[in-house]
């Protein structure tokens, strides 16, 4: 049996009434500690004489979730245990159009043997950039390095300088975290000052900047490529930008860097989806001080909207690290927030 997982309808009742000739394919992204299976595809296939990630065409009774556990018992001999919603990668070939529904799978049983004769190996996430997959697998790349935490920055209460507050941080942060340096009242030469500071002291964290300060200070500041690991965008930012082309393309800003957007509703989430981001934080699933008077979504409807994006979403809103397990449940990828997740 399946401990966690979400569950989706089976194709056959209509999952994508828009997209009926789309081949859809289950796709699992195993993953234990830093290492990721890959497979050889066979040049007979079609995208062959490549990797791939293990996984096949999701058959009209069932769920792509079913279907993942199936062709993983088929193709290398595991059972699934736990898989993780994490993206649905459309792509357009010449000779099909594909819908990738992407797990990334944490806990399984047995030991992964290529059942097609196929070559198996585990390679180092962070190298998975040196090997040739599939077009359609862009996006997986990035995906396997996001984190189950999204840490956010507490507000500079009045009593604090700059200073204390950056010195805070530097002292409560987790260890590696991915933090997002959100702070409202700086101009932009505090708020280079603010990251060069928590970079500085704090170099193992991935710090990721206000989109609005990026715009300003990337023309000025050439070091900002590396200070940064990416940019967050709030939901009034993403739906200011109109285009098709994918966001980076679009503002010109590093392809390396990672984009999460600020989502509140249905409309936010097509616009994500649209521009490609890496992930979205969706918020709040419930009422929270630091947003006085903004009424919670609940579980319910926030499963329903998470449902609708094909990129990463994070649970935000009164939600703590204990959290994951149930954000896990309703099709989500992993927590984020600020008072709960800062060390004592
Ligand atoms: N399994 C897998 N398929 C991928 C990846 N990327 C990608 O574009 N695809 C495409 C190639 C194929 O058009 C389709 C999946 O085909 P498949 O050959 O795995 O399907 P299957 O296991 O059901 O095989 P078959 O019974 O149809 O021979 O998805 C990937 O990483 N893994
Ligand atoms: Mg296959």
């Amino acid at each position: 049996m399946i401990a966690i997982l979400p569950e989706y309808a089976p194709l056959s009742s209509g999952l994508n009434p828009h997209h009926s000739k789309v081949v859809h394919v289950a796709v699992g992204v195993i993953v234990q500690s830093d290492q990721v299976l890959i497979c050889w595809r066979d040049a007979s296939l079609h995208q062959g004489n490549r990797y791939e990630f293990p996984g096949g065409k999701v058959e009209a009774s069932e769920t792509p979730l079913q279907a993942l556990t199936r062709e993983l018992l088929e193709e290398i001999n595991i059972q699934v245990k736990k898989a993780i919603r994490a993206q649905q990668l459309y792509f357009n070939y010449p000779e099909k159009t594909v819908c990738l529904h992407i797990f990334k799978v944490t806990e399984f049983e047995g030991e992964p043997c290529g059942q097609q004769n196929q070559a198996i190996r585990w390679v180092n996430r962070h190298e998975l950039g040196q090997y040739q997959f599939p077009d359609a697998n862009a996006p997986i790349l990035p995906m396997v390095l996001l984190p189950d935490h999204y840490v956010i920055t507490q507000s500079q209460d009045h009593q604090q300088t700059l200073n204390q507050w950056l010195d805070w941080h530097s002292r409560h942060t987790p260890q590696q975290a991915w933090l997002y340096v959100r702070h409202k009242q700086l101009d932009a030469s505090l708020y280079q000052q603010a990251i060069k500071t928590l970079s500085s002291q704090r170099p193992d964290l991935k710090l990721i900047a206000m989109y609005s300060q990026v715009k300003t200070l990337k023309p000025l500041w050439p070091e900002l490529d590396s200070a940064i690991t990416g940019v967050h965008l709030s939901q009034r930012d993403l739906m200011q930008l109109d285009n098709q082309m994918q966001f980076n393309d679009k503002v010109q800003l590093p392809s390396s860097w990672f984009y999460f957007a600020a989502c509140h509703d249905a409309a936010s989430i097509h616009q994500a989806n649209t521009l490609a981001m890496d992930a979205v934080l969706l918020s709040p699933v419930h009422a929270t001080s630091t947003h006085a008077g903004q009424a919670g979504l609940g579980w319910a409807a926030w499963q329903q909207l998470c449902a609708q994006s094909n990129v990463p979403v994070y649970a935000l809103g009164g939600i703590a690290p204990d959290d994951l397990g149930q954000v896990h449940q309703a099709g989500g990828f992993g927590v984020a927030g600020i008072r709960a997740f800062y060390q004592s």
